[in-house]
């Protein structure tokens, strides 16, 4: 069932290494599929090159497989917290971008500092706290922690993105990247640079909202 889903999902997850975001394994996509309580996400530990549509794994709320022959992403409890506690969010995208990681590691929030970083992130992207591999603890931080930002670095780890879609929790994965190479070089030319105001962020962000795109 949900070929046509699975294969989208498949291909989101390729998106990640396409897109210089993960090495190796590391890193997931999921979605919710809306108006039932299914998520199609990664299988553990399979190399993004040998990902299928059939390999794809469907589980409930509740963490059981439904639908899938391998194990889910190690993440998986993480994802279904974020579900359950966010009703508008059909997509969970876990990156180590290496820009990102090196703030996650540092363990502090990443300002805006760019025109992009404030239509998207509006004032920071947010740190969590510690927390550990394998259960929902992740979940938590992301849900407690997140804000308005749709990304959040998780301390000594990496990042998670959220979206209405897919397409918006990728696009928040990209551009998270981007703005934090940025943000790197530029803090090791001038260590003490001051963020964009509040009263430029909420102009960024309100014309991004209203007039950006088609
Ligand atoms: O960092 C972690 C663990 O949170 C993950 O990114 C893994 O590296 C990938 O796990 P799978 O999704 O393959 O289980």
């Amino acid at each position: 069932m949900y070929s046509e889903l699975r294969e989208e999902i498949c291909q989101a997850n390729k998106k990640l290494k396409d897109n210089g975001l993960v090495r190796w394994t590391s890193g997931n996509v999921s979605y919710r599929i809306p108006g039932i309580n299914r998520v199609i996400i990664k299988p553990s530990g399979v190399d993004f090159d040998d990902l299928t549509a059939a390999s794809m794994v469907i589980v409930n709320l509740a963490g059981e497989v439904i639908e899938g022959d391998l194990k889910p992403s190690v993440d998986t409890e993480s994802h279904l917290y974020v579900y359950k506690h966010m009703e508008n969010i059909h997509s969970v995208i876990h990156t180590h971008s290496p820009f990102a990681t090196s703030f996650a590691i540092r363990g502090r929030d990443l300002p805006s500092y760019t025109t992009t970083a404030a239509n998207i992130f509006k004032h920071r992207v947010p740190c969590s706290g510690f927390a550990s591999i394998g259960g929902e603890e992740i979940g938590r931080e992301i849900v407690q922690n997140i804000g308005e930002s749709p990304a959040i670095l998780l301390k000594n780890h990496g990042v998670f993105t959220i979206g209405e879609s897919i397409d918006k929790a990728l696009k928040a994965a990209v551009i998270l990247e981007e703005t934090a190479e940025y943000a790197f070089y530029a803090l090791l030319q001038e260590p003490n640079i001051d963020p964009l105001s509040s009263e430029i962020i909420e102009q960024c962000n309100d014309f991004y909202l209203t007039s950006y795109g088609q």
